[in-house]
Parts: C-alpha cells; sequence; structure tokens
C-alpha cells in the first residue's frame, strides 16, 4: 500500500503542498481532485519520486520511499503518465512502450538511446513487457503504428502502455481524459476499471467531477495545496468545505464547465 502521512513541498516561499495524510486503497481507484493550482500535479510528482518532499514521509508496503529517485520508485512498482501526452510522435506504438519500460526503469533515455551493452541485453525483456502492455490496452493490433497517426484515445493509450510495461502495482494517471470526447473518456475509463479489476490500484487527477463520480472509489479533495476532503465521491461531493472551495475558485460556474452532480458540488 502506498501511504502517506503530513506530505509537504515548498519552493520558495510557496508552499505547494502541505500537511497530505492518506493512502491508495489497494485494488481501487482514488481520484484527486481540486481547483487549478491546487497542487495536485505537483502531490503526483513527489509521489512518483520526480519531487523530493520538504516533509512528510511516503511509504510503500511500510518502507519509506520519499525522495527516492523515480526508477526506484519504478522499480518498487509505481509508474505514473503524464498531463501532456509525452509520446515520442515518430516513432511506433510499441517503440514508445519499449523507451516507456527502459527510461523509467533504467539510468535514462540517453542510455536506453545509446544502446550500451546493458540495454542490448534488457532489449528482449523490454520488447517483451511492451507487447504484453500493449495487448492489456488493446492496442496489440497497432503495435507498429506511428504514434502522430494513432488517433488522441491511442495516444492515451500508449502512455498507460509505456507506464504499464514497467509492470507496477500502482499506476499514477494525470488527467488520462483530458482533451478527449465524451465517447474516448468513457472508453479510456472502461480500461481504467478493467486493469483495476485485474488487480491494478490506480490513483488519477481529474477535473470532470461527473466522470470521477462514475468512477473513484476514494476521492481526495486538494485546496491551496492542502487535503480538504476524502471519502467516497457522493460524500466528498456534498462537504460543505469541498463546494465553497469550488465555488470561490470559480465563481459557480464549475471546473471546466462541468456541470455539478445532483445535490452535490460544482466541480
Ligand atoms: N517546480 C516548481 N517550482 C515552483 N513552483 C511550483 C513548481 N511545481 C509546482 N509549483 C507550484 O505549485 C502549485 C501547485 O501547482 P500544481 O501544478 O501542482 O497544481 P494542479 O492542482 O496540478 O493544477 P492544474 O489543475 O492547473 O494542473 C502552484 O502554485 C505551482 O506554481
Amino acid at each position: 500500500m502506498l501511504a502517506f502521512e503530513r506530505l509537504g513541498i515548498r519552493f520558495g516561499g510557496n508552499q505547494a503542498v502541505q500537511d497530505v495524510t492518506g493512502s491508495l486503497t489497494p485494488g481501487k481507484i482514488t481520484a484527486i481532485i481540486g481547483p487549478n493550482g491546487a497542487g495536485k500535479t505537483t502531490f503526483f510528482n513527489m509521489l512518483s519520486g520526480f519531487y523530493k518532499p520538504t516533509s512528510g514521509v511516503i511509504t510503500l508496503s511500510g518502507q519509506p520511499i520519499s525522495g527516492r529517485p523515480t526508477h526506484e520508485v519504478v522499480a518498487r512498482g509505481v509508474a505514473r503518465t503524464f498531463q501532456t501526452t509525452t509520446l515520442y510522435k515518430n516513432l511506433s506504438a510499441l517503440e514508445n512502450a519499449v523507451l516507456g519500460h527502459r527510461v523509467r526503469t533504467k539510468a535514462g533515455l540517453l542510455d536506453a538511446l545509446l544502446r550500451s551493452g546493458r540495454e542490448r541485453h534488457d532489449e528482449s525483456e523490454s520488447l517483451k513487457a511492451a507487447h504484453h502492455a500493449l495487448e492489456r490496452v488493446g492496442l496489440e493490433r497497432k503495435a507498429h503504428v506511428t504514434a502522430s497517426l494513432l488517433s488522441q484515445e491511442e495516444q492515451k493509450r500508449v502512455s498507460i502502455a509505456s507506464a504499464l510495461a514497467t509492470q507496477p502495482s500502482i499506476l499514477l494517471l494525470d488527467e488520462p481524459a483530458g482533451g478527449l470526447n465524451p465517447e474516448e473518456t468513457a472508453r479510456l475509463m472502461d480500461l481504467i476499471r478493467q486493469l483495476v479489476g485485474a488487480g491494478l490500484t490506480v490513483a488519477l487527477i481529474e477535473h470532470k467531477m461527473n466522470l470521477v463520480m462514475g468512477l473513484a472509489d476514494q476521492v481526495m479533495v486538494l485546496h491551496h495545496g492542502q487535503l480538504i476532503a476524502q471519502g467516497p465521491p457522493a460524500e466528498v461531493s456534498r462537504n460543505p468545505a469541498v463546494i465553497t472551495a469550488y465555488l470561490g475558485s470559480h465563481g459557480g460556474g464549475g471546473q471546466h464547465g462541468q456541470s455539478a452532480p445532483a445535490g452535490g458540488a460544482s466541480v
């Protein structure tokens, strides 16, 4: 289980995340929501080893991992995707997934591209993991298609495959449905449900509250870097602090034009 206690990070005078305590329930979907600038991506950056927390502790199965380098966090089973799709557009879906495996697990991209002796040795392992990951996201048939020729939804699936190629037990998805239309979003959510059904633990950052309502088992709400609510989606959306945070941030219009869930916050 991935847990965090009083987790925080400060950039100069800006306390971007402060005192966040909680955990990701194994085999469940946790959604992290909050107004723009609330600290969601920064929180993910700490969980995945991209940022070193300035306070608090992160543990994985009871072992502290706070501040460990990304490849070490990945090796322990935590992988992530990014808010903007970070694919190599001229490479195939398969090559992207292979790179996803190598870049996340080894010293870095340069190592992967220079194909050092160790890299060559690991090549077949990476390829196997990449094929399997593409299969899991339903893209095995398009393994050799150049990423730029894939639809937006397929590119999102490749990003997920790149993370899955590292064989994680915990997957962190930063706005997985960003830029997708409702049909594509629904299919991507089905994929996430399938992955969780197969045993994966997922945490995702999402702006579309209606999507979170139908998908997440647990919701964490960040506001000005602090955790102002957590619990089941229906409960969180009725929380007065959550409603106030969103109304204050968006003049009552809702995040990204999303309408309010029945009886709940306009988030
Ligand atoms: N590397 C950094 N250096 C300085 N400040 C940073 C850095 N990374 C994040 N921040 C600050 O942390 C705060 C939270 O930003 P973050 O991107 O995590 O919010 P968010 O909730 O993900 O926002 P959005 O919904 O717009 O993506 C912001 O004030 C941001 O400027």
